[in-house]
């Protein structure tokens, strides 16, 4: 029976053990040996190039000691590939013996037997440096070889089994993988009618052989290329731990098999979460350039900005990966970005008014409502600094506080500040989708100034977000949860607005629940002179210009003056006298600007007398003035009843009138 009939009854076993390598090579050997047949001169040229390299070459002399003991230094840090996927190798070897009925040998770089059957299957994992003469050289030329007369062979001149050696036949081809040489296979043969039958179709056994080999180089590239997804992994999942963002990693049935600590932190998750299933799914709502996806894990549901990428080939179970920002968190970096002012407290509303003092009163006792407040006065009286520390002394101070000026932004625009808008919406838009004030001031509050300048249609759309608490982003279908406080301010007179049919009523009452009137400052004289102090304070500090005070004389002229412009004037008249002050560090009638005093409306006009307090209103003041100085608290109370020189139980019910009275 020749060889290649041996080669078709391979056993079942062994076709159940590497069967679909078995069939590869078979329907390999049958391709190859087409060629085989159609390449005459492929046996001769072969076998002449061989030999006429071996005698020019002193090889084993000058090129496999350095080539085996680099080999040797490399294995001693790491296993060779060939060690790497020994096993396999081991079982190749089993069945070419099993098919061939000859014995099998693998060696790798390093002259270490890597498989071996027969009485080579002994010694695996030994070190063949001493011996394998014949692996050294095809490790050193990279061509295969054969021995017809082991032991005779020049190649054998060294080895000391020279002149007494059992084999009879000896066919060896290098294992290569890319151009590196990776490993020797030997097919060795005891019998003579083993050798016979090999020879008498040398050809087909060597291309064999070498197929035999390429399949073990074709494992070696297998193992070495999921080293390297292993490793490209170790490097993927540093990066996942160490960026910003969070990053979350799903297999092929959607659950978590990665999780970084950003993700953790912003879904308050913990490592264990791996293995929890994800619903995932986009809102189509595109904001700042990043599509929104509605997550829910363990039943919590996040809206999410990120991207979500498939994973190609290459890690296995990783199927996609992605990458977030929570939106809470995109917009306090948004915050981050626009928040300069410092938040303002009581304090920081300089007066000692009876106006202001009942002012900061009301301030305190709605601190932690929820409801609406209408902020109306003059312009410049502020508005602003009193809806600030509306939200300062409120239990939302340590959320936004998100300003947007009605009147300062063009009605086409207005409607997008305020709602925001997504990816597309409309022509002219930002291509990345905005968030929305309204959106940002979420849990926080929300200051709309100027709300006498709204346009009508909006007032509409703003009626309806105040009544739902919900808003829809322009150009999107999902509506979003609002749990806001809204404080709007206005300089104009809201009722005759809506006389004017500028202003809709129904908007007016869901706007005026708590009404706060900011009196100007011509009606609060009391106020002029520590606002000068609190402004000079603040100029010369910023100008780092040493200012002594104000003289009488220019204090005078300061507080009969008429303020139009409310304290915003009183604040630009300090901030250009701390300017034209000289060395003398006083404030004096010289350094006023002239418009104030030579223009017509720059006159001093008498400021409006202050009126005639009752004794009654005085001491009401004097005791709110004690309160505040000491604090709304039962210490501060007591304190202040103390300093007052009256009983705690004569000041609660002292302060019970004042209440009464307002
Ligand atoms: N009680 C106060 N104490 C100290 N500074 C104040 C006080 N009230 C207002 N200011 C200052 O006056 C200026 C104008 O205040 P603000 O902008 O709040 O006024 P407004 O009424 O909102 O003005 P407008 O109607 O023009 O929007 C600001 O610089 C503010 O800091």
């Amino acid at each position: 029976m020749g060889a290649k009939e041996k080669l078709l009854q391979v056993p079942d076993k062994l076709i159940r053990v590497e069967k679909d390598n078995f069939l590869s090579i078979m329907v390999l050997l049958a391709a190859k040996n087409r060629r085989l047949a159609a390449d005459k001169s492929y046996k001769s040229s072969r076998g002449k190039t061989e030999a006429s390299e071996f005698r020019e070459n002193r090889w084993f002399e000058r090129v496999v000691p350095t080539q085996i003991s680099k080999a040797k230094g490399q294995q001693n840090m790491k296993k060779s590939i060939l060690q790497e996927i020994q096993a396999a190798v081991i079982q190749y070897a089993k069945i070419i013996a099993h098919v061939i009925r000859v014995d099998v040998e693998i060696v790798d770089a390093g002259l270490v037997r890597i498989a071996g059957t027969g009485i080579y299957g002994r010694g695996i994992n030994e070190d063949m440096s001493e011996e394998g003469f014949v692996y050294k050289h095809v490790l050193a030329t990279g061509k295969p070889q054969y021995i017809e007369e082991p032991g005779r062979h020049e190649l054998c001149g060294r080895c000391p089994k020279q002149g007494c050696c059992e084999e009879k036949l000896e066919l060896c081809t290098p294992i290569t993988l890319g151009e590196e040489i990776i490993g020797v296979i030997g097919m060795i043969c005891f019998a003579e009618a083993q050798k016979n039958q090999i020879m008498q179709d040398l050809s087909f056994y060597q291309l064999f052989l070498t197929q035999i080999a390429d399949f073990i180089s074709a494992k070696a590239y297998e193992r070495q290329d999921s080293k390297r997804n292993e490793r490209m992994l170790e490097v993927l999942l540093q990066v996942i731990n160490n960026v910003d963002n969070g990053v979350l990693v799903l297999d092929e049935a959607g659950k978590i098999i990665q999780i970084n600590d950003s993700a953790c932190k912003q879904l308050q998750l913990t490592a264990d979460s791996i293995g929890k299933p994800v619903a995932m799914a986009a809102t189509s709502d595109s904001l700042l350039g990043v599509e929104e996806y509605k997550v829910v894990i363990d039943n919590t549901t996040y809206f999410l900005i990120g991207s979500l990428l498939s994973v190609s080939s290459g890690l296995p179970s990783y199927d996609r990966i992605f990458i977030f920002n929570e939106i809470k968190n995109v917009k306090s970096g948004i915050y981050g970005l626009t928040k300069v002012d410092m938040p303002v407290t009581l304090d920081n509303l300089v007066g000692c008014s009876p106006a202001t003092e009942q002012l900061k009163t009301k301030l305190t006792k709605l601190a932690d409502s929820n409801s609406t407040v209408l902020i109306i006065g003059e312009s410049g009286t502020g508005k602003e600094v009193v809806a600030r520390a509306i939200h300062t002394v409120s239990n939302r101070s340590d959320k936004p506080f998100i300003g947007i000026n009605c009147a300062a932004i063009p009605d086409m625009l207005l409607e997008s500040e305020l709602f925001g808008y997504v990816k597309g919406a409309f022509s002219g838009a930002d291509p990345r989708g905005k968030i929305g004030k309204f959106e940002l001031a979420n849990k926080g509050v929300i200051f709309l100034d100027e709300i006498g300048d709204m346009p009508l249609y909006l007032q509409v759309k703003l009626l309806r977000v105040l009544q739902e608490r919900k808003l829809v982003r322009i150009g999107s279908n999902q509506l979003i949860s609002l749990d806001i406080r809204v404080i709007a301010a206005t300089n104009k007179d809201l009722k005759e607005l809506i006389k004017e049919k500028k202003f809709r009523e129904d908007l007016y009452y869901r706007l005026n629940v708590i009404p706060i009137e900011v009196p100007p400052l011509r009606s609060r004289v009391e106020d002029i002179e520590p606002l000068v102090h609190s402004l000079i304070g603040k100029y010369s500090g910023l100008f780092s210009k040493k200012i002594r005070g104000i003289d009488r004389e220019t204090m005078g002229i300061l507080l009969q003056y008429n303020w139009p412009g409310n304290i915003r004037e009183l604040e630009n008249t300090i901030e250009f006298m701390i300017n034209m002050a000289d060395d003398s560090g006083w404030l004096t009638k010289d350094t006023l600007p002239r418009s104030f005093l030579d223009s017509r409306a720059g006159q001093p006009v008498p400021a409006e007398p202050a009126a005639v307090k009752t004794l009654r209103q005085v001491e009401q003041e004097h005791i709110l003035q004690a309160v505040r100085r000491f604090g709304d608290t039962t210490q501060g109370k007591l304190a202040a009843a103390r300093q007052l020189g009256i009983g705690i139980a004569t000041l609660y019910r002292k302060l019970r009138e004042i209440e009464e009275t307002q």
